[in-house]
């Protein structure tokens, strides 16, 4: 797969003459989700600054679609459109007095026709759900609220690589949900997603490939399961095995139980440590394509008040407008993925155009742990 963004022997230093980065060389592959993960100082933010452009290397290059950059104001401009930075603190990103004129800044910067503008700022807040706060002071939100603006900021440029420097930091339990919920809906749609983290959790969980930093250098490109398996680096890196890895480990080592297919999820870990004693039969996963206005009352009351969800900015925010009664507003597909594999129905709005990916995900899920779940899609107006 072609890298969409590589580094050759990125080297730079701050004013103070300390090495940031010391010769980093890496490859972002387009469309997948990819971590940059690191402890503290170890060059996260640094080398997101260089990937779009805001610092200049001291030593090497950065390419994007394999052309290096460029560093003229034309060129520059050109890849901030098709490479978007959130930074890691959102008062580094919104200026302007109110939201939706911080979210309009990029989009009229770039020339286009004042209805288009609009049309991009009401969609990526949307997404981010700050629709009603648009005429909001953006110093008047909490920090969350700070950093679905400076996301809707991102978004509202179409960009095709979304680099977010650690996105769920200061967040509470819930928005980080949603926020990485909002990720896989972006990365469902084509865009590729890096993040960057010091969370082993979060990385394990979330990523296709993941890339460790340590001290300004790449450690380790690969896949998640390649990472955790030996100790080492981590420890060279400050950090540990995520718990899922390590519960999973452990289990093996002390039943033997095979340790491979790891469970990364903890649908996945109940499905792994528990099939055993479930003897019921698997149940349906019913994912309804909601547009507004056509939702029956009686078809969720065919569901108990536990085993309904809602995924996806639209279907949470319309569920919402219309009072129904959802218990899952987060973490809905996870929620789904465990009452259908014990056996009892699961009901999940989403907007249409996110029905296949919640589809191929059971199914995924489905064919990893073999459990039989039954995947229906009911189309407009149930
Ligand atoms: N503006 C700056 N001036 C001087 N040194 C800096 C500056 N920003 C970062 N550094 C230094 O560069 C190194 C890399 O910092 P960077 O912020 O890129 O790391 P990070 O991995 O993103 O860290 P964190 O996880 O804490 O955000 C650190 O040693 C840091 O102290």
């Amino acid at each position: 797969m072609p890298f969409i963004i590589e580094t050759r022997g990125l080297a730079y230093s701050y004013e103070n003459g300390e090495p940031a980065l010391k010769g980093v060389t890496l490859g972002i592959s387009e469309g997948k989700k990819t971590v940059i993960l690191g402890p503290n100082g170890s060059g996260k933010s640094t080398l997101f600054l260089h990937m779009n452009g805001v610092l200049r290397p001291g030593k090497g290059i950065v390419l994007y679609e394999g052309e290096p950059l460029r560093y003229d104001n034309k060129s520059l401009a050109s890849l901030r459109q098709k490479v978007g930075l959130v930074f890691q603190n959102p008062d580094d990103q919104i200026f302007a007095s109110t939201v939706e004129e911080d979210v309009a800044f990029g989009p009229l910067n770039l020339g286009l026709p004042r209805a288009d503008v609009e049309e991009r700022v009401e969609a990526a807040l949307d997404i981010v759900d700050m629709a009603g706060f648009r005429s909001r002071p953006a110093q008047q939100l909490s920090f969350g609220q700070r950093k679905r603006v400076a996301i809707a900021g991102a978004l509202a440029m179409d960009p095709r690589v979304l680099l977010m420097d650690e996105p769920t930091a200061g967040l509470d339990a819930q928005m980080v949900r949603e926020i990485l919920e909002l990720t896989e809906e972006l990365n469902y749609k084509g865009k590729t997603l890096v993040i960057s983290t010091h969370d082993v959790d979060l990385a394990y969980e979330w990523a296709d490939d993941v890339i460790l930093m340590s001290e300004g250098s790449v450690l380790f490109s690969g896949t998640v399961d390649g990472l955790f398996e030996g100790e080492e680096l981590l420890h060279k890196a400050r950090l540990t095995r995520p718990i899922l890895y390590s519960l999973n480990l452990q289990r093996h080592l002390r039943t033997g139980h095979p340790e491979c297919p790891r469970p990364r999820t903890v649908p996945e870990c109940c499905q792994s440590f528990f099939k055993k004693e479930t003897t019921k039969e698997a149940g349906t996963f019913y994912i309804a394509c909601l547009s507004h206005g056509n939702l029956d009352a009686g078809t969720l009351q065919k569901f108990r008040k536990h085993n309904r969800g809602a995924y996806g900015s639209y279907a949470k925010r319309v569920s919402r407008e219309l009072g129904l009664d959802i218990h899952h507003y987060f973490s809905s597909i996870e929620h789904g993925l465990i009452k259908t594999s014990m056996g009892e129905d699961y009901l999940l709005i989403t907007e249409p155009s996110l029905a296949g990916l919640v589809k191929s995900k059971v199914e995924q899920f489905d064919r990893r742990w073999n459990c039989k779940i039954k995947a229906i899609v009911i189309g407009n107006g149930y």
